[in-house]
């Protein structure tokens, strides 16, 4: 593997915690070994499932302070919207500690120029401009964004969006060894029935950036151990 290869980093995705405790499961996730805390912004028309909006992420915010980078997985119809109504609740100043991924098939191939507006709108907020593509959606897709550098994520889905505890679907790791094989420094992210077995196809396909919900909030009290071992399956192949 060449040298080049982006670290590894563990997001737990919040979509597994109990909601009733959001900040302190957060706050449990980080002294976890959590890297990022993975953020699943759902709104009931691009995916099946309502999850939370900005006032709940400003709470969230509030919780676990400025330092951590909270990873916005923006499943909504209307990104642009939600960008700039999260990135407002938080001063719509520096939001060099949130990233924000939309999904290509929001724009779509016509809609490119509005998807490279939207990058820099996001970098222009100092936050992290990544994009999301479906099972269905080929990875050539997204070359056109990469070719501009418009974004520092891709993130190839392994289930379809919308809800947490489905299958993995390891067809999908292609995507990941295409792009892997064209943009070494690139961090990708995968995302849907990640364990710590899945994870180590994940990361052999060139996978560096790990979000498992219902693996580490279903090993309870041992989620540090989860992390570790979603941690070590990448750094076994850098
Ligand atoms: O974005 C999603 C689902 O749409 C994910 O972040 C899930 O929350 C992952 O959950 P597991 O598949 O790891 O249970």
């Amino acid at each position: 593997m060449p040298d080049e290869r982006p670290v590894a980093i563990v997001a737990p995705s919040l979509l597994s915690c109990d909601f009733g405790n959001l900040g302190a499961e957060a706050k449990r996730m980080l002294a976890a070994g959590a890297d990022w805390l993975h953020v699943d912004v759902m709104d009931g028309h691009f995916v099946d499932n309502l999850t939370l909006g900005p006032v709940v992420y400003q709470g969230l915010r509030r919780a676990v302070g400025d330092a951590v980078f909270l990873d916005c997985h923006f499943m909504t119809t209307a990104p642009s919207f939600w960008v700039e109504a999260f990135a407002r609740v938080n001063g719509h100043s520096d939001q060099a500690n949130m990233g924000c991924t939309f999904h290509y098939e929001v724009f779509g191939e016509d809609g490119l120029p509005l998807a490279l507006e939207l990058c820099r709108r996001i970098r222009a907020l100092s936050a992290r401009p990544a994009v999301a593509i479906r099972p269905s959606t080929p990875a050539q897709a997204v070359l056109p964004l990469l070719e501009e550098a418009a974004v520092d994520m891709v993130l190839v889905m392994t289930v379809e969006p919308g809800h947490g505890g489905q299958r993995f679907m390891p067809e999908c790791l292609s995507k990941a060894v295409f792009l892997r094989e064209r943009y070494p420094n690139l961090d990708i992210q995968v995302d849907g029935g990640i364990t710590p077995e899945t994870a180590k196809s994940a990361a052999q396909a060139g996978c560096n950036v790990l979000v498992s919900g219902s693996a580490i909030f279903g090993a309870g009290p041992n989620a540090s151990q989860v992390i570790a071992a979603l941690r070590e399956a990448v750094e076994r192949v850098h």
